[in-house]
């Protein structure tokens, strides 16, 4: 039996809140703190741990949180989110991203199919349209190769699979598996379609229209922009478009489009990087084996998920230290840190991912709740991040927790040893350095030298980045952003805050505004 109870609701929330909160700066200094990186570390799935030293917790509060953990029966609402249940209680929806990259629970129909079966069809379809576009049996008019694929969509439709490229592209290159160039139009900016449509060779270009919804302004705006381009080259735009969407969206079975792939309503835009959205672009830029491998790395991580010991559940550890953060301490954000050059778009995926889901002041049933729930999300690669906004992150007012992410080996493996280290040396030495720095701290009788420390932090450390350990990453964060939900007692899985400001900007171009909005109009010459 569920009990979706709100977070203050329950006895061990208000037990965690009398626990002694840890000292960090003092835990981590000396062979103390030597001890708590070989202890605070839990295994993710394909070879990634989580090592949460730099976390200010201990025995006491992690013994806490399992409590919490438990009265909040997060294992077992991921169990019924798995096995089908209505979760997106705003939208009446199941949530079911998780199944198009494995099967965890039972078998789960909806629209009377089998939901799992479709999911593979689609990506079975997927695979042998790249592979045929590969083999230019799927050409353009004049019989030739593709050589690129362009993106139009925006939101999830965008930043999950621009980040997944990315953060592929130089290890497909490496590794002889990179097929076709990728490039990504989502702004309404005119400038970004041009800009797109300027730098590519457009008569061999094939075009993915993803939009779940099939009605996203900006979308179907960039989409006209792309087939006046097709058409004043002469080109004819249906052979050069194809469509990812749900099957019930305006612009499914369209004559507009060469193919089109599906999804559906049960996966959300920023948890379909797994489905069809980003496995048409990703299975066409580096192959279907390397999107199939990116999926296996997804599952791997989701089974982990349903461990129903926190201490073994990487992505409920994480949830469930978030919340100590934000919740107890009270701090107001968290930084994602990605000391890579690949992921460099990643912290912006996690900016939707995490404020759209659980950026909410109700709860899952409508009413208000009395504590914070998502904090704000932010980030950019070290070490230009250190350059940049870190000065704020030692010296600041605000603690700000922080993910960091890292690995031992570079993707292009292409590095010069320079005054004795190699670049890569420096990157992960640079990461190290930080976490101590933030942890520990440096007394200075110079108060403007001096650093407080107990800024907490923790790392997600792997060999390398490829398909595997970036599908890994991306289903713990997911996880993560789940099981928070779950905690706040609150619906991740819809995005009501984004419907007004949508809503305004159609006034304004039918021109039915009053009062301030036909002032910004006039003063935007609109
Ligand atoms: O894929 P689409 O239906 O075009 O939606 C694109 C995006 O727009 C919406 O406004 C939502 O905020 C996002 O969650 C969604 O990913």
């Amino acid at each position: 039996m569920i009990n979706w109870k709100n977070l203050n609701e329950l006895s061990s929330y208000q037990e965690l809140g009398k626990v002694k909160p840890l000292d960090l700066a003092e835990a981590m200094t000396g062979q103390k703190g030597a001890d708590r990186v070989g202890k605070y570390t839990v295994d993710m799935a394909e070879g990634l741990t989580y090592n949460y030293a730099a976390k200010a917790v201990d025995d006491d509060i992690l013994g806490a949180l399992a409590k919490l953990a438990e009265e909040a029966q997060l294992a077992e609402k991921f169990e019924e989110l798995y096995n089908g249940a209505v979760v997106n209680t705003g939208e009446k929806r199941l949530v079911l991203h998780q199944l198009t990259r494995g099967q965890l629970g039972n078998a789960v129909e909806a629209d009377g199919t089998d939901k799992r079966s479709f999911y593979i069809e689609q990506q079975k379809r997927i695979a042998d349209f790249a592979n045929k576009v590969h083999a230019g049996e799927i050409a353009n008019a004049k019989g030739e190769k593709f050589t690129t694929v362009v993106q139009i969509g925006i939101g999830g439709s965008d930043l999950g699979p621009r980040a997944m490229y990315l953060a592929l592209e130089n290890w497909a290159k490496k590794t002889g598996t990179f097929k076709m160039n990728a490039a990504f139009i989502s702004n309404v900016d005119p400038d970004d379609a041009s800009a797109v449509l300027g730098s590519i060779d457009v008569a061999h270009s094939l075009f993915i229209l993803v939009s779940k919804s099939g009605t996203t302004l900006e979308t179907l705006t960039n989409q006209a922009f792309v087939m006046d381009a097709l058409k004043k080259e002469g080109l004819d735009p249906a052979k050069h478009m194809i469509a990812v969407t749900s099957e019930t969206s305006p612009i499914a079975h369209s004559a507009d489009f060469l193919d089109a792939f599906y999804m559906d309503d049960y996966i959300g835009g920023r948890y379909s990087s797994t489905s069809a959205v980003g496995g048409a672009v990703l299975s066409l830029a580096f192959g279907p084996e390397v999107f199939a491998a990116f999926l296996d790395g997804a599952a791997a991580e989701d089974k982990l998920s349903t461990e129903k010991d926190l201490l073994k559940n990487p992505a409920m550890l994480d949830a469930l230290i978030g919340v100590y953060e934000r919740n107890i301490l009270g701090f107001p954000s968290t930084a994602i840190l990605p000391y890579s050059q690949a992921l460099s778009r990643f912290p912006a995926h996690l900016q939707q991912l995490d404020m759209e889901s659980n950026g909410k002041s109700v709860n899952r049933f409508g009413e208000p709740i009395g504590y914070v729930t998502g904090p704000i999300i932010f980030g950019e690669p070290g070490t230009n991040g250190q350059h940049s906004f870190y000065q704020l992150l030692h010296q600041g007012t605000d603690i700000v927790p922080l993910q960091f992410v890292g690995f031992r080996k570079s993707q292009i493996q292409n590095d010069v040893d320079i005054q004795g280290s190699t670049s890569q040396q420096k990157l992960c030495a640079n990461v190290a350095a930080q976490i101590v720095a933030f942890a520990c701290g440096k007394e200075n009788a110079d108060l403007n030298k001096n650093f407080k420390g107990g800024r907490p932090s923790s790392i997600i450390i792997g060999d390398d980045l490829n398909p595997k350990t970036l599908g890994a990453l991306l289903a713990h964060f997911e996880n993560k952003v789940m099981f928070q939900g779950f905690v706040w007692n609150i619906n991740s899985f819809d995005q009501e805050g984004v419907q007004l400001g949508k809503t305004l900007a159609k006034a304004v171009l039918a021109h039915e505004t009053e009062g301030a909005l036909t002032e910004y109009s006039k003063l935007l010459n609109i």
